[in-house]
């Protein structure tokens, strides 16, 4: 079955001139032209800055943000489950909800995860977190911030049409382009590569009532040919959102790799699976590509510039997941910054950062992510019989542990207990296959963990 390229080309001459979403709102501007500088200032107007800023405005400090379009409403299609989204309060801000998700192992099995999950209303967050900073009287400046240097007593952020703003705390939140960030190991993430559409479409065979969390089949490869074989050794799942029965979100998506997966390849088998499983596209609302940097090293936690989300390592490494926990620490991040900003005069600016970086990055949380790196070096090294076979076995796991490693909940010693209860319900030839490759990277967590100090 093998789809000629004018098909192929055909689908993809499908997809929509980029449009730009941006809010209708009017925007308080920052005065750049008398030397003026805040308390606060946010680098970038994602979801993590925007609620950060937020935070700090609503104790009555000074903050600005800087972004050369600070309406656009984020690109990207991001899902959550819906109880990450209930304990902030934001189950407004989802646009359409399942009430339970499926991981299609291979064709013979199938998993139901009674958790639901929804989209994320980009649209509605945005205009929720953007009516409160406006409200709590945080200013913006439409510009790039190109760089930064720091004085005994502020730090000031030079922007490309040649402003500069001081700040006392400056928060980089710019995302995987890590404007000012900056570290001090070599950086060697695995990637996350992922190629999706919005799509019209004559019909699906998916349940609209069940979110695809992972669709791992492979029959619509052709045996011994090059997609099969690259798929056997780097595959890829569909991660799907049926809306209706002719409206759906269908995203093509390799979990992690190292390099990434070429888009072209992502593609090419995204377009085989749509012919298999008989879903005619016939107009593209949206598309996406998607290049996610998973796990690697921290940034230097000894710099006066704040992280928040992909430039602060926050990405989960094991499942390339952000938006939920980047909104759920931003509070505890805003209100440090204010407790700390109270009470500046005790304190130099290069020690009121180092206080910041050790709340953001506890001792705990630095041991959480170092098991969740080996989770990714171990799926790093699995082939699409050995992925098949670890996500049979994981979401075989008590929800405790299944739910509480994708949301970021588990402490040390309750991911020591997901490993062996992982391990438990893994077959011979899995566990075999975990304990080989799983080794050296164990041996690595055990050597980096010994290393985190309080
Ligand atoms: C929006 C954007 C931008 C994009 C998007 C894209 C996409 C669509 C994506 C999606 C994704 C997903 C779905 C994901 C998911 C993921 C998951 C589920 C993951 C999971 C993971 C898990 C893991 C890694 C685990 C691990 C564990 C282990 C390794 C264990 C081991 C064990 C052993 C060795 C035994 C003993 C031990 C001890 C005690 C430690």
């Amino acid at each position: 079955m093998r789809l000629a390229p004018a098909v192929a080309s055909a689908l993809l001459e499908l997809v929509p001139e980029v449009k730009k979403d941006s809010l209708p709102f009017e925007i308080p501007l920052f005065d750049t032209s008398n030397n003026a500088s805040v308390e606060f200032l946010v680098v970038g107007s994602g979801p993590a800055g925007l609620s950060v800023a937020k935070q700090v405005s609503a104790a009555g400090m000074s903050v600005c943000c800087i972004d050369p379009d600070p309406q656009s409403v984020w690109p990207n299609n991001y899902g959550v489950w819906v109880d990450e989204f209930e304990a902030m309060d934001l189950v407004d801000c989802l646009d359409h909800t399942w009430p339970s998700a499926v991981v299609y192992i291979d064709d013979k099995k199938t998993k139901v995860l009674n958790r639901p999950y929804g989209r994320v209303n980009r649209r509605a967050l945005k205009a929720k977190v953007m009516e409160s900073c406006i409200a709590n009287g945080v200013t913006f400046h439409r510009a790039k911030a190109v760089r930064i240097s720091h004085e005994r007593d502020h730090s000031c952020v030079v922007c490309n049409d040649g402003s500069s703003i001081k700040a006392d705390v400056v928060l980089d939140a710019t995302g995987f382009s890590r404007s000012l960030i900056h570290y001090d190991k070599p950086y060697n993430p695995g990637y996350q590569i992922a190629y999706g559409i919005v799509a019209e479409v004559d019909c699906h065979p998916y349940d609209v009532n069940k979110m695809v969390f992972m669709d791992w089949r492979d029959s619509h490869l052709e045996k011994g040919t090059a997609l099969e074989k690259n798929n056997r050794q780097l595959p890829t799942f569909m991660y799907a959102m049926p809306f209706s029965s002719t409206r759906i979100f269908l995203e093509e998506t390799s979990l992690v790799a190292r390099p990434g997966v070429p888009f072209e390849e992502i593609q090419n088998r995204m377009l085989k699976r749509l012919e298999y499983l008989g879903i005619t596209v016939k107009s593209i609302e949206e598309d996406e590509k998607c290049v996610i940097p998973m796990g690697g090293p921290l940034p230097d936690l000894s710099q006066r510039v704040i992280g928040i989300g992909g430039t602060a390592g926050m990405v989960h490494p094991s499942t390339g997941y952000m938006v939920a926990k980047t909104l759920a620490t931003a509070p505890a991040l805003g209100n440090a910054i204010v407790s700390r900003l109270s009470s500046k005069g005790k304190q130099n600016l290069d020690d009121l950062s180092a206080g910041l970086w050790k709340e953001l990055w506890s001792a705990e949380r630095r041991q959480q992510r170092e098991f969740f790196c080996f989770g990714m070096e171990v799926l790093l090294s699995f082939d699409l019989t050995g992925t098949r076979n670890f996500f049979d076995a994981f979401f075989d796991l008590a929800p405790h542990h299944w739910h509480g490693f994708l949301s970021s909940r588990l402490s040390l010693p309750e991911l020591f207990l997901l490993g062996l209860s992982l391990f438990g319900h893994s077959t011979n030839a899995s566990r075999l296959e975990i304990v080989s490759k799983g080794a050296l990277p164990m041996a690595r967590m055990l050597r980096n963990l010994a290393t985190i100090q309080s």
